[in-house]
């Protein structure tokens, strides 16, 4: 099956010369999701930004579908399928539930129905206007809007950040689940370790910039011992992991 989303010898960084992510590489076939972890600082989001062509890799290729895209370009990347859901949430505050949905539609994407079912208490704030929402629920409509984008590629960064573990752990199952619906293949980055490798089926440990460890979710899950190893080194105590 080819890859939705293959990534060859990335190198990625603010500054010429200074990469902070170096030599990753992954292939995602469609519906698989990858849970992108690591310590504080190691990269995680920088790599999700480049992913997003919001950043020019320093090095390296991106594939999608099997062919090259052209790197460094945030709307290419979005018109071409790979959706990042904001952590700024870039919702119309003023617009209600079903608007910014409606909006953010793309042709092969759910319906806002479709996307309600996943999500049923956007439904029951469908007339309210975002801004007037919580945070936690603001959070829900953004990545119901990547949703409605059809992605190729979803990227989560954070999904945790500000939101209580038991929304999270409510929230991660139902982007798995539109992953094994629509084939979407997602790169998780997410601070909750074991709710992130329950989710995902293969997860890649990024450590200074360089992939420490990578293989199926449910081994790394099964050896803590390797994985604190990778995510931790021996500088224990870093980071803000929740195992
Ligand atoms: N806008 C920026 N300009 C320059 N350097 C940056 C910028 N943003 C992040 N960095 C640096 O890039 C490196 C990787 O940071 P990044 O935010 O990608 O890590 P992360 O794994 O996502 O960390 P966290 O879990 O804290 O979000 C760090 O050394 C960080 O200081």
């Amino acid at each position: 099956m080819t890859a939705t989303l293959t990534c060859t010898g990335l190198s990625a960084g603010y500054r010429r010369g200074h990469a902070c992510v170096r030599d990753v590489s992954f292939a995602l076939e469609p519906g698989r999701v990858m849970a992108l972890l690591g310590p504080n600082g190691a990269g995680k989001t920088t790599l999700l930004l480049t992913l997003a062509g919001l950043l020019s890799p320093l090095g390296g290729r991106l594939d999608l579908d099997g062919a090259p895209i052209r790197t460094g370009n945030a709307r290419l990347a979005s018109r071409a399928g790979i959706v990042l859901v904001p952590d700024d949430r870039s919702l119309f505050t003023g617009l209600t539930v079903t608007e910014n949905l409606r909006l953010a539609r793309r042709k092969g994407g759910p319906t806002v129905a479709e996307v309600i079912d996943y999500f049923p208490r956007l439904g029951e704030r469908r007339s309210i206007a975002a801004g007037r929402l919580s945070g936690g629920e603001q959070q829900v409509l953004a990545l119901g809007r990547a949703f409605m984008q059809a992605p190729k590629v979803l990227l989560v960064d954070e999904l945790s950040m500000g939101l209580a573990p038991v929304v999270v752990e409510s929230l991660l199952p139902i982007v798995r689940s539109f992953a094994d619906d629509r084939g979407t293949a997602v790169v998780l980055v997410e601070q909750h370790v074991h709710l992130a490798l329950a989710t995902a089926d293969v997860a890649t440990v990024l450590r200074h910039g360089e992939v420490t460890t990578t293989g199926p979710a449910a081994e790394l899950a099964a050896d803590p011992e390797r994985l604190e190893q990778a995510y931790l080194g021996s500088a224990a105590g870093a980071g803000t992991a929740v195992f």
